[in-house]
């Protein structure tokens, strides 16, 4: 299973901290990280596996939009800052769009992701 990691800076932190405290079922399912550039340089730091894209406003969030929309990428979590201006929004709008043509889960914080890794 892939699942796709993403933070805006004010919530890189966020996302190391909840994917340390979920590190065993991530590591128990197998699932397979990929994330957005900058995002995965912090979580690779933490000691997680993942591959990275470009950064979000190079084109990491097309990217993983594009694996939505292939069929590769199974689950989104979202850490977005809803208090910041992203140069990339039509990207991000982009990503958000195709998890629900496709029916792919997206959690855009820390209480619904968690009730989505917990249920995997
Ligand atoms: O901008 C982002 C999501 O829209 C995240 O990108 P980075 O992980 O490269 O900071």
């Amino acid at each position: 299973m892939e699942i796709a990691i993403i933070a805006h800076d004010g919530k890189k932190a966020e996302m190391v901290q909840f994917l340390n405290e979920h590190r065993e079922i991530l590591q128990q399912k197998n699932i397979n990280l990929v994330s957005t550039g900058t995002t995965g340089e912090k979580v690779s730091k933490a000691g997680f596996q993942v591959t990275a894209m470009l950064s979000g406003p190079l084109g990491g969030d097309a990217q993983i939009a594009a694996r939505v929309a292939e069929g590769k990428c199974n689950m989104v979590i979202f850490f977005r800052d809803p208090l910041d201006k992203h140069p990339h929004e039509p990207d991000i709008l982009m990503l958000m769009r195709l998890c629900d043509v496709h029916n792919v889960a997206l959690a855009t914080n820390p209480t619904t992701a968690e009730l989505l890794i917990k249920a995997i």
